[in-house]
């Protein structure tokens, strides 16, 4: 081989290994992409009965699709049903509270959606993220719509949609006026954290005299909703979803409180309630960007959560790996 024609071997040579790198890298980011984003169509994606606990029972053993989804007077009236746990994993120690709660609330899933041969649900974050999407109307296709806290639709509705058909939250969390961010079929499912959670219901419900010491924020004094609507979540989620999903030791000191965040709560309550889980909103910016506001409503920063005992990498970790193994789907970019 005379050298012009070795010269033209190796740069042939070279422009083939560069075409393979840049196929395998866009190849890489395609992979990447199917499996952290996941671009809806207009049809309805496919629903397949039992899909869901099937994903659920591989995350969270065989036995969780056993637990009632909200928790029950007849399982603390006649039996008081024993707890291993004190909230927020367990009822132990907050019975007679909860029993009085649990005497003017509802526990039963409604039955629009109780008659729906396939569950399609999307769990909405209250993630920047949801910001400009456009997936309003996406949104309301789903059969039930679960949203967290006091994340607003009114004024939003293009990004998140407007159904709202479950909306957890907790005292601290509950919108003061939650009529206008909220359907009146909507239930609205208290994530209790403490006894005085118990408390602050009944006395909201019942119309007794309002406590207004033992909250990290002052919550509604007045909360104008029909007490049919309200439904108490059954602690066993809390637990499972910090010992399967965050490796979180349960029986912790007083002082560490580590919990998941809600939304990775009402993932967890998703797969045991559907059969199509898809997420949205999702994602928190890395711990570097100080700057960078981390709700689609308002401007605040990471900072805010300092206090709030979440490890929120440790959550983007337990998500990804849902997201890998097919559980949940995403609508926005993770
Ligand atoms: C100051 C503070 O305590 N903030 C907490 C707020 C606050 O209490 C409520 O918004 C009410 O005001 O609540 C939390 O969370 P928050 O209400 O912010 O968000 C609800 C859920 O959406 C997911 N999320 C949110 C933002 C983002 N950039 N990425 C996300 O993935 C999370 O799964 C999150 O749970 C909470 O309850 O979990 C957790 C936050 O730590
Ligand atoms: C002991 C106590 O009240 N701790 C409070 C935390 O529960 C609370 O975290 C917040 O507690 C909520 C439950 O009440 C939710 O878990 C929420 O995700 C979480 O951010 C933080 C908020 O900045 O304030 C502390 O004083």
């Amino acid at each position: 081989m005379t050298s012009k024609s070795r010269c033209k071997f190796l740069a042939m040579l070279a422009l083939v290994f560069v075409v393979v790198m840049v196929w395998y890298s866009i190849s890489r980011e395609d992979r990447y992409f199917e499996l952290f984003y996941f671009p809806i169509s207009e049809k309805k994606e496919p629903c397949f009965q039992g899909e869901a606990e099937r994903q659920a029972s591989k995350i969270f053993g065989n036995h969780s699709r056993e637990q009632p989804i909200f928790l029950q007077l007849k399982d603390y009236f006649w039996v008081k049903t024993p707890s291993t746990y004190e909230l927020p994993f367990g009822t132990k120690g907050s019975e007679d509270l909860l029993l009085r709660v649990l005497a003017i609330t509802s526990y039963s899933i409604p039955e629009s959606i109780q008659s729906l041969q396939c569950r399609r649900c999307v769990v909405v974050g209250n993630g920047h993220r949801l910001r400009n999407s456009s997936l309003g109307s996406i949104i309301n296709k789903y059969d039930v719509v679960i949203r967290l806290n006091n994340a607003p639709v009114a004024g939003y509705e293009g990004d998140v949609g407007s159904k709202t058909t479950i909306r957890l939250f907790y005292p601290e969390s509950a919108h003061f006026d939650p009529k206008i961010e909220n359907n009146p079929d909507t239930l609205l499912v208290l994530v209790a954290f403490k006894a005085m959670d118990f408390h602050w219901i009944e006395t909201i419900l019942s119309d007794k005299k309002r406590v207004r010491k033992g909250f990290w924020k002052q919550p509604p004094l007045i909360w104008d909703v029909n007490p049919k609507q309200i439904r108490i979540l059954n602690p066993f989620f809390m637990e499972i979803a910090a010992e399967k999903l965050l490796s979180l030791p349960i029986q912790q000191s007083r002082k560490i409180k580590q919990k998941p965040t809600t939304g990775l709560l009402a993932i967890t309550l998703a797969l045991h309630l559907c059969d199509l889980v898809h997420i949205a909103g999702f994602g928190y910016p890395e711990a570097y960007n100080k700057k960078q506001t981390i709700h689609y409503y308002e401007q605040i920063t990471l900072k805010s959560m300092a206090g709030s005992g979440h490890n929120v990498s440790q959550e983007a970790l337990a998500i990804k790996r849902m997201l890998e193994m097919g559980a949940v789907k995403n609508l926005t970019y993770f």
